[in-house]
């Protein structure tokens, strides 16, 4: 067991056979309380609820609600496929998990055949987040960091992405400080990310969203690093809302600006972030802190929990397939339509 592997100790997804457990990441820091998926209505309702979330997350516990239908509720196996496809708009990895699982529907593969795909769905994207942490550790320099929303292990098979450059950089005594940012409304960042760095003893501070520019003002951070939901073919990356405030900060500041995302994160049929969906969620979520109303009666507001970095303030995206400096249609064709005509 590596250093690494000693740290890298929480898991969010866990098969049991028959049966889906989920850490319900609503409860967190404070309550580790594990929720059991029976269906893939249940794992549908878990993921539009925010139990399980993060990109490559939700795609490998979609992977695991077919497995449940094809157990349980064969006759209805493309309804299930339906439902865990509409229940989160943005991250591409839950579509490209289904069209895997799909793939194998097609072949004729049986619940054995189905469990086999699912398990190297969320072992590779372990191997891939490994790979992504030493690559993107290699591009770093000075220390200071700042990443937003949760991309560790929670949102991950295990390691994270833009969190496992982190704990590599740390690792390789490449990172000596973290800022994260709270993320409202949902927390992720202050809730979760903080949670991963301090049972890491990676050194941490909670930054409010809105200090991220004062805070990139003083110097103390040179790279911002942060995880996607969907990468499209020209390198534009939809990502927790809030990213692009970060990205058009950090180009002002003179300070880099990482993104770590597996290739199942990459959407090479959407041709730039206008073609993005992002998604709305309910204006409740954003009225209130941890449930507790904080706007007067009578108030309305404009909840989009994602939105879109343009390629052009992104310095380099790291895949479990290499690095794109500067990423543009051209350097992203290379890597992910590799023989196709230009
Ligand atoms: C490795 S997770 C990458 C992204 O999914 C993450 O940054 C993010 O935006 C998560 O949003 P969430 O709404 O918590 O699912």
């Amino acid at each position: 067991m590596t250093e690494l592997d000693r740290h890298d100790t929480i898991r969010a997804v866990h098969w049991l056979g028959d049966r889906l457990r989920l850490l319900d990441q609503r409860r967190l820091p404070f309550e580790e309380v594990f929720i059991e998926c029976h269906s893939a209505a249940d794992v549908a309702q878990a993921i539009k609820d925010l139990a399980v979330r993060g990109a490559p997350a939700i795609g490998i516990a979609a992977a695991w609600g077919v497995v449940l239908a094809a157990q349980h509720t064969p006759q209805i196996l493309s309804d299930c496929l339906r439902l865990l496809r509409a229940s989160r708009p943005t991250a591409v990895n839950l579509m490209w998990a289904l069209e895997r699982m799909q793939g194998v529907i097609d072949q004729g593969g049986d619940v054995a055949r189905l469990t086999e795909e699912a398990r190297h769905i969320q072992e590779e994207d372990l191997a891939a987040n490994r790979r992504m942490g030493e690559l993107g550790a290699s591009l770093l320099s000075g220390g200071g960091v700042m990443t937003h929303c949760n991309t560790g292990s929670l949102a991950t098979a295990g390691f994270g992405t833009a969190l496992g450059v982190i704990r590599s950089g740390f690792a390789k005594g490449k990172v000596s400080k973290v800022y994260a940012g709270e993320t409202r409304p949902w927390l992720q960042g202050a809730r979760l990310t903080m949670y991963e760095l301090v049972r890491d003893g990676i050194p941490a501070q909670l930054i409010a969203d809105s200090a991220a520019a004062y805070l990139m003002r003083s110097g103390a951070v040179q790279w911002v690093i942060v995880g996607a939901d969907r990468i499209a073919a020209n390198g534009d990356t939809a990502n927790k809302i809030g990213t692009y405030q970060l990205a058009i900060a950090a180009r002002h500041h003179g300070v880099k600006f990482m993104v770590v995302a597996p290739s199942s994160t990459v959407d090479m049929a959407t041709a730039d972030g206008a073609g993005i969906e992002i998604e709305l969620r309910d204006a409740s979520e954003l009225l209130g802190v941890s449930g507790t109303r904080t706007v007067v009666d009578g108030a309305s507001a404009w909840n989009p929990v994602f939105d879109v970095t343009p390629s052009s303030l992104i310095d380099a995206i790291v895949t479990e397939r290499g690095i794109i400096e500067r990423p543009d249609r051209k350097s992203m064709a290379a890597v992910f339509r590799p023989g196709a005509a230009e």
